[in-house]
């Protein structure tokens, strides 16, 4: 078992090149992270071809619906056993447990709390008063009472919504190496500090994927774990 806690987010819209980059830092990163663009070109079908590089699959596709349709796109993946997949806390208590029943024993089921791009002014343009972390510990509690594996969130808020639920699944993107740019993400914090503060999982994209050298890349956040 690789306990590098990186899972690369193979945000590529080609299979061939994902499988590539895949197979050049497989060897520094503990997980690889499929999300929407990759799932929604090549499915089922690119999941499998992923996996042959024989790492934990992630599989990113942030679920919000009503309850029946969330829990029958669960089973829908059931057939793929990926490690994690994500759901949006927002969806509801209702939601929440509807995709936690449907989804397979080994998979943990997570929950989007805050978007790691969203400021405390992008919640406020959506109607939602609460400051970023405030919002993040209420849905990251109605996630726990739902019975979820764990949630989604920043590294500003992992380390607070940590103490109140202390063996919870705690999944952490947004992160940046001290000198790399921020591109969408507002929240954003290094690998080291979402580290520190008790993030399970680290998820990178660009940081890896855009680097010239990305097996490179990845060597060096890993050194700074
Ligand atoms: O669920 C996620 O993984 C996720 C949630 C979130 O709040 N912010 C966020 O950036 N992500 C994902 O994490 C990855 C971040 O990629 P980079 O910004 O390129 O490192 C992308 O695949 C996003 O879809």
């Amino acid at each position: 078992m690789n306990h590098n806690p990186v899972y690369l987010a193979l945000d590529l819209p080609r299979l061939d090149a994902a499988q590539a980059l895949a197979q050049k830092v497989k060897d520094h990163v503990g997980g690889l992270k499929l999300g929407l663009e990759f799932f929604l070109a090549h499915g089922h079908h690119g999941v499998h071809e992923i996996a042959k590089v024989g790492l934990p699959i992630f599989l990113d596709l942030k679920l919000h619906d009503i309850p029946n349709t969330v829990a029958g796109a669960m089973q829908a993946i059931h057939v793929l056993e990926p490690a994690i997949v994500t759901i949006h806390a927002s969806g509801g208590r209702a939601m929440m447990e509807d995709a936690k029943a449907a989804a397979g024993e080994h998979t943990k089921v997570v929950a989007v709390t805050v978007l790691t791009s969203l400021d405390d002014d992008d919640l406020a343009s959506v109607g939602v008063k609460a400051r970023a972390e405030e919002q993040a510990l209420r849905l990251a509690e109605l996630a726990h009472s739902a019975g979820l594996d764990g949630i989604v969130c920043s590294g500003h808020e992992v380390g607070a919504i940590k103490r109140q639920w202390k063996d919870g699944f705690f999944v952490v993107p947004g992160l940046r190496p001290a000198d790399a740019t921020l591109g969408d993400q507002k929240r954003a914090v290094t690998p080291r500090a979402a580290r520190d503060a008790g993030a399970s999982v680290l998820v990178i994209g660009r940081p890896i994927s855009r680097a010239e050298d990305p097996a490179a890349a990845a060597r060096a956040i890993e050194a700074t774990l």
